[in-house]
Formats: C-alpha cells, sequence, structure tokens
C-alpha cells in the first residue's frame, strides 16, 4: 500500500466499494495529488460512477479505504440523468445553490451572494439567463447552468460524472475552458469522460477501469489501444455473480 503522503488529495487503499454484496471497483491503491487534473475512463459498467460516489461519500468502502485530505471543500455533479430538474426554479436559484455552505440552505443571500451568481452566469455564457425556469433550458444550458453552480461553490476537489454527454461541441469546449481555469488555480479535479481524444488532448493524467483498476498514470501512457483492449476484454469477462475475490495485484497510481 501506498503512504499517504502530504500533498495528496485523495488516497485509495486497496478500496472496493460496490452496492450490496457486490463489488463494482476492486482493489483500488494510489493516490490523486492536490492539483492534479484527472480522467477516468472505461468500458460502461466499469465502475467509475462508483468511485465518485465512494469519493464523495455516499458510497461507503466494503473494504479498503477512501481518504479525502482534511480540510478539502467538494463539489459534485451527477451524471444528468441523476438529476431531477423538472421542479419549478429559476436559474438563479439553481446557481446560488453553490452557496448553502456558506449561507446556509435558507440563508439570505448578500448583495455579493448576487453578484457571485452573476458572475458565474456571465462565465458560462448565460448572461440574462438568470430568470428563466430550469425546465425551460437545453441540455447545454443546463449544464452550463450546473457549471455556474460550481463555479460559486468553490470548491477544492471538485468531481464530474459525464459532464460532456449529450453536449454540443461549442458547450463542451466552453466547459472544458472552465475546467482547464480550475486546473491551473490549482484545485483537484476528477472526471469521468467517455470521449477519448478529449482525454488525451486535455487531461493530463487518466486512470482506466474495468471493475479494478486497468492503468493509471500519464493519459498518453494510458489511453493506448492496447489497455483499452484489455479493458474491454476484462470487462466482458467480468462475473457479477463469481464469489467474493480475493485481493490481486493491480496497478496503483500515483498521479502528478
Ligand atoms: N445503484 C446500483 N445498485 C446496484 N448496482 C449498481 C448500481 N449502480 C451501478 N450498479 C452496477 O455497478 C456496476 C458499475 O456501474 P457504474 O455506474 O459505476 O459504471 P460506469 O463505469 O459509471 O458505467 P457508465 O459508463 O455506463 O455510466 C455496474 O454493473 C452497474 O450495473
Amino acid at each position: 500500500m501506498n503512504p499517504r503522503t502530504a500533498d495528496a488529495c485523495i488516497t485509495f487503499e486497496d478500496l472496493t466499494v460496490g452496492y450490496g454484496s457486490h463489488a463494482a471497483v476492486h482493489h483500488l491503491t494510489g493516490q490523486v495529488p492536490r492539483g492534479a487534473l484527472l480522467a477516468v475512463v472505461g468500458p460502461n459498467g466499469s465502475g467509475k460512477s462508483t468511485l465518485i460516489k465512494c469519493i464523495t461519500g455516499l458510497l461507503a468502502p466494503m473494504s479498503g479505504t477512501c481518504h479525502i485530505a482534511a480540510r478539502t471543500s467538494l463539489a459534485y455533479l451527477p451524471q444528468q440523468s441523476e438529476l431531477d430538474c423538472s421542479f419549478p426554479a429559476r436559474v438563479v436559484d439553481l446557481v446560488a445553490l453553490g452557496l448553502w455552505r456558506k449561507r446556509g440552505l435558507l440563508g439570505r443571500h448578500r448583495a455579493e451572494d448576487r453578484g457571485a451568481v452573476a458572475d458565474a452566469l456571465r462565465a458560462v455564457g448565460l448572461d440574462g439567463f438568470g430568470r428563466r425556469p430550469i425546465d425551460s433550458l437545453s441540455g447545454g444550458q443546463l449544464q452550463r447552468a450546473l457549471f455556474a453552480r460550481l463555479l460559486v461553490q468553490d470548491a477544492d476537489l471538485i468531481l464530474l460524472d459525464e459532464p460532456f454527454n449529450a453536449i454540443d461541441e461549442k458547450t463542451i469546449r466552453d466547459l472544458i475552458g472552465l475546467i482547464l481555469h480550475w486546473h491551473g488555480e490549482g484545485r483537484t479535479v476528477v472526471v469521468v469522460v467517455h470521449d477519448l481524444d478529449l482525454v488525451r488532448a486535455h487531461f493530463p493524467q487518466a486512470l482506466l477501469l474495468a471493475r479494478r483498476p486497468i492503468a493509471w498514470g500519464p493519459s498518453a501512457e494510458v489511453v493506448t489501444p492496447q489497455n483499452m483492449q484489455r479493458a474491454r476484454q476484462f470487462q466482458e469477462a467480468w462475473d457479477d455473480d463469481a464469489p467474493w475475490c480475493e485481493p490481486s495485484p493491480a496497478p496503483a497510481g500515483d498521479v502528478a
């Protein structure tokens, strides 16, 4: 096991996590240093969302540990399919939810908060959309509004689960720009991504999962045809009804 180092933001020690008695991610060991920009990749059902949920604390480890450095504030954007945006709220209300840690859920917003929300809407290209009901937004506009909420949340660790799914190319480019900006500010950003060209182009580090870690390190070394094929083979051969597995050596990551 890797010792926890001072600059680690997230430390996994032989982490296994899943649902009921079914493990979805097995034996993950490694560290995500503060300030890393990490893409989590892998075939469908390979455990990417499960890992993100474990980092947020929504899912407890079945064995091993997932440790977040002390005093790390965390922001999480689930897949859009997990969000219910049918309730009657305006775009400004959705974005202002990012302030709840500062103000509490029912806290009164100050002029500076309204300014922060307006700045965030401008930064994501939604100037003038504040009073629109959220159920009137397109998928791309909604994703921009959710990124505005992340902006006002101002977290040290940002977790994004498939933020580019079903989003037009211009919006993807703009959202990538925001992610790179957060990276430049020294925040730690972990993103589940399906588009491997985006990973190669913009993400310095990648973790390839297929129910267990297949590779972890610089994206150019991880996202290779050989590794992707290994991941697909491993995923296809996976038996969900197999008995509890024994620990096996797996690549440990320590990304910079
Ligand atoms: N709530 C749940 N209850 C039981 N099993 C689940 C649950 N969510 C996911 N799983 C199972 O855990 C495994 C990993 O799922 P997960 O959603 O983490 O994969 P993923 O890599 O994010 O997939 P995708 O790319 O399709 O979003 C799958 O076999 C899935 O069916």
